[in-house]
């Protein structure tokens, strides 16, 4: 009985590639999820080591990243090709190149640069019963996204400190967001649709410092625009979007091609709330 080699394939899976096109002030994005997979003559590097007919994994990711500084992202069958097309022809050993994208569709929210990701939010309630009843509502997984008007610099420093201040950055986060009412009588589903628009409004037209600056406008406004509300609890986490450094490819980057990365993340999270706001220690738990 001989053993041999059966089919094998190899690729980067998941390259997050977010990019950004400016038309003036008008911004669009394109969110990609691009897996490569690659296979051929590739017998010797699995029965020998020999990794000569090998392309990185890591060369086909930064190839994700250059083609869409170069090319631009269209529909993503096109840029699938333009992948697909381009290991097969540059590789003689690549003789088939599997190239699967998922796109995130995101809609505009206010303004020019601020975005909503389709799908995923989920509407909550936390009812308590007894003595005191208490409502709280919200929302969670409601992804937002700026692709500029954010900024973080002045920050603490320590020995261990590498992060770069900046003046523009991409800022995105996914929304948990719980809020008390004051009494047990509000109109749920208008007041629901209220809350949910004043945080996007407050989300997309803050210039943010910091997303804790930008945590307290969403809670203010909220407690701004609805009497019936008395407290507003946020978790948001930072979604970082590194801009990808394309520099080694002979390309710029002004802030067009950036990696999704999806942890670790920072956690901002904090309590806005009117100074009458009538206590309810359980209703969050
Ligand atoms: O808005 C931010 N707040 C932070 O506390 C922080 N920390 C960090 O590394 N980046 C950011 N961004």
């Amino acid at each position: 009985m001989a053993i041999v080699l059966g089919p094998n394939r190899y690729g980067k899976a998941e390259t997050r590639v977010v990019r950004v096109t400016r038309d003036g002030g008008t911004h669009r994005i394109r969110d990609l999820n691009v897996s490569v997979a690659l296979s051929g003559a590739m017998d010797e590097v699995h029965l020998t080591g020999d990794n000569a007919a090998v392309l990185p994994t890591d060369t086909q990711k930064n190839t994700v990243f250059a083609f869409a500084r170069e090319h631009g992202i269209g529909a993503i069958e096109d840029f699938g090709l333009l992948l697909a097309r381009h290991f097969t022809a540059s590789q003689p050993a690549v003789a088939h190149a599997r190239v699967e994208i998922r796109e995130y569709g995101w809609r505009r929210i206010a303004g020019g640069h601020s975005f909503v990701r389709d799908g995923g939010e989920v509407r909550t309630a936390l009812v308590h019963g007894g003595e005191a009843e208490s409502v709280v509502s919200g929302l969670t997984d409601l992804v937002v996204l700026n692709s500029t008007g954010s900024e973080f610099h002045g920050f603490a420093r320590d020995g261990y400190t590498t992060l770069e201040p900046t003046d523009d950055r991409i800022l995105a986060t996914a929304v948990t967001a719980r809020w008390r009412h004051r009494g047990t009588t509000a109109g749920w589903d208008d007041s629901y649709a209220a809350a949910r628009d004043g945080l996007l409004r407050a989300f997309a037209g803050t210039h943010s410092l910091s997303l804790q600056q930008t945590l307290y406008q969403m809670g203010r406004r909220v407690l701004t625009e609805r009497p019936e509300i008395c407290e507003v609890r946020l978790s948001l986490p930072n979604k970082h979007h590194f801009l990808v450094d394309l520099e080694p490819f002979g390309l710029d980057n002004d802030n067009e091609v950036y990696f999704a990365a999806d942890r670790p993340y920072g956690l901002i999270e904090g309590t806005v709330l009117t100074d009458d706001a009538p206590a309810a220690p359980a209703a969050f738990d």
